[in-house]
């Protein structure tokens, strides 16, 4: 066995739920010994290979193997796993700020300078992840979090790790896995990934950011995934007549058919948007933000 085969319950206390989805609930847990609050992962394993309902224990030890190898501030932390028959418990920081997207939702959109704060915050935990040749590849805006919302600049933690890959540089990898607003035209085509792929979705990410509205999103699935293939976006005047350009040309340099030519988060993080070269640059960002508020 590869975790902990204590029961988890003589260790923690269970909570309330916090968030469930394709993997099983996350609940609050109280560390018994201490006191201390974490979030429990309850993931359920498939009872045979067959079965389509749990998770794959192999895809567990993956997610498992990937967060214990990205200790950074801006993704989540793991700090324990246990394992019985039927189910895997991680145990992780608890992050009780909720959504990115549920905080957007709640401001319509975002002024230019709180979306660079996110941005910023993003781009550090994927450039740290994309340096040890991890791929996240289900980067949205559900899968980002606040550390606590009711701060003047909330802390972002990046989670839910269940699709990332680590790539060894000449394997291919292809999936067709992902959320259809925010991947990349090369998941589509099943072409190979790579890291590259999780820039596209932060390019997807930072325009529903400023604007509310999602770049690609069709009626069907079906149509949302013609958009992407077909490069099939613009900035609507309606939601970015306040956009300063050099948003839109961050914009614009990662949401790029070509996954090669596509900004790295490294090359993001020096982009004159989100890293000004002069107070001239800076101040006509926040003039933007101003009129939009
Ligand atoms: N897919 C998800 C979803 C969630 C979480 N993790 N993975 C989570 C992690 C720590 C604290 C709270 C949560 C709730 C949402």
């Amino acid at each position: 066995a590869l975790f902990k085969l204590e029961n988890v319950e003589d260790l923690y206390e269970i909570g309330d739920l916090l968030g469930s989805g394709h993997f099983g609930q996350v609940r609050e847990v109280r560390e018994r010994a201490t006191g201390i609050l974490w979030a429990g992962k309850f993931l359920k394993l498939r009872k045979n290979a067959s079965s389509r309902l749990g998770l794959e224990r192999k895809s567990v030890e993956r997610e498992v193997e990937i967060l214990q190898a990205l200790q950074h501030h801006n993704i989540m932390a793991l700090r324990d796993v246990f394992e019985s028959r039927a189910e895997v418990v991680l145990i992780v920081e608890l992050i009780s700020g909720g959504e990115l997207f549920d905080f957007i939702a709640e401001k319509e959109n975002l002024s230019e300078n709180e979306a660079i704060e996110f941005i910023k915050q993003i781009l550090q935990g994927v450039g740290f992840m994309h340096s040890k040749h991890i791929a996240h590849f289900d980067l949205k805006p559900e899968n980002i979090m606040l550390s606590d919302k009711h701060v003047e600049h909330p802390h972002i933690k990046i989670i839910d790790f269940g699709l990332a890959q680590c790539l060894t540089p000449g394997e291919e990898y292809r999936s067709l896995c992902g959320t259809p607003q925010y991947i990349a035209p090369e998941v589509i085509n099943y072409e190979p990934l790579s890291i590259s792929a999780d820039m596209w979705s932060i390019g997807v990410i930072t325009y529903i950011m400023l604007s509310g509205m999602s770049p690609f999103q069709g009626d069907t699935d079906e149509e949302t995934l013609r958009n992407i293939v077909g490069m099939n976006y613009e900035f609507e005047d309606l939601y970015f007549s306040q956009t300063s350009d050099m948003a839109k040309d961050f914009i614009q340099k990662l949401l790029l058919k070509d996954p090669n030519e596509r900004m790295t988060a490294e090359e993001c993080l020096l982009h004159p948007w989100i890293k000004p070269l002069t107070r001239k640059q800076a101040a006509n960002r926040s003039r933007s933000s101003i009129n939009m508020k």
